[in-house]
């Protein structure tokens, strides 16, 4: 009788098994040559648990470690995220950890950079926009008659303004779409909405161009993204099209507030603590290699 190839068994617990075929497919790629995988994610919702405040976000308490046991077996780890990079690495913890010695924040989404090598963040040159949107902005919210609870967040290179605090978060954020995409337009800004908060922020760039440029950087043979929001789906997007340039990927979804990306999701695990699992499970090599 010949012998028939026998299915090997899946390394990974099957809670972390892709809906898709195209996601088995990028999963089979980066555990058959990790050190050729990028693993790039995001910081809020994906790292960190949602809070109300977001100066009080820090990340997910395993996440460090996971991501510091990891980060040895792969190509390169980044964080993505809309939060200044300096203030992602403070808030993450990231800093002089062993292991994460290669670590590369993009920040901003992708218009700021930090590197573990250096410890430095490079940053573009301020939009004038968002001084002048951010001088107008409390008067403007009084204009319009804003929910009592929104505020403004400080970020720097942009300006936001958050309904999580408001009695009704979701009619206060939707209250806010049109007025805000006219003034961030009248200087010459967008708007990038996410979980009850609209950004103005200068235009330019976004996750999936900061994702394609750091893939083609690190020349990247397969790569995992996750994420928890709707500044993601560029990156998502990106996961697509290199798919169809013959690079493997995994679109791994943190919870599934936002069905926008979790519905394109091929993995939607349990908020933080399900991505810290994954990336836990992905640094245990199977057994046998
Ligand atoms: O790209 P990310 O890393 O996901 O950053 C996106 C936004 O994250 C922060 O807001 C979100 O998290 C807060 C803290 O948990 C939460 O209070 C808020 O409702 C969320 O939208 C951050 O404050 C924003 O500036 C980022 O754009």
């Amino acid at each position: 009788m010949g012998s028939q190839p026998q299915p090997q068994p899946h390394p990974l617990p099957t809670a972390f098994t892709p809906a898709t075929p195209a996601g088995r497919d990028g999963l089979a790629a980066l555990l058959a040559a990790p050190d050729r995988a990028l693993i790039a994610l995001d910081f809020d919702g994906t790292l960190a648990d949602i809070v109300p405040d977001p100066e009080q976000s820090r990340a997910h308490p395993g996440a460090v470690g996971a991501l510091a046991a990891l980060a040895p077996r792969v190509a390169s780890v980044a964080v993505i995220t809309g939060r200044p990079a300096g203030v992602a690495v403070r808030y993450g913890g990231f800093a002089g950890v062993p292991g994460l010695e290669h670590l590369v924040v993009l920040g901003h989404y992708g218009a700021e950079r930090w590197d573990a090598v250096s410890g430095t963040v490079r940053a573009p040159a301020a939009h004038p926009g968002v001084r002048a949107a951010r001088a107008e902005l409390p008067g403007f919210l009084d204009g319009i008659g804003a929910w009592r609870g929104s505020w403004i967040e400080e970020k720097g290179q942009a300006v936001a303004v958050h309904t999580r605090r408001a009695e009704d978060p979701v009619r206060a954020f939707e209250s806010l779409r049109l007025p805000l995409a006219e003034l961030a337009a009248r200087h010459g800004l967008i708007v990038e909405p996410g979980r009850l908060v609209l950004e103005l922020r200068p235009p330019g760039v976004d996750k999936g161009v900061a994702l394609a440029e750091y893939v083609r950087e690190v020349g990247a043979g397969s790569v995992l993204y996750a994420g928890d929001d709707l500044g993601d789906v560029a990156a998502f997007s990106t996961v697509e099209k290199l798919r169809t340039e013959g690079i493997p990927g995994l679109l791994v979804c943190s919870g599934n507030e936002v069905p926008a990306l979790a519905d394109r999701a091929d993995l939607v695990v349990d908020g933080p603590a399900g991505v810290v699992a994954l990336l836990t499970a992905l640094a245990s090599p199977p057994a046998g290699t």
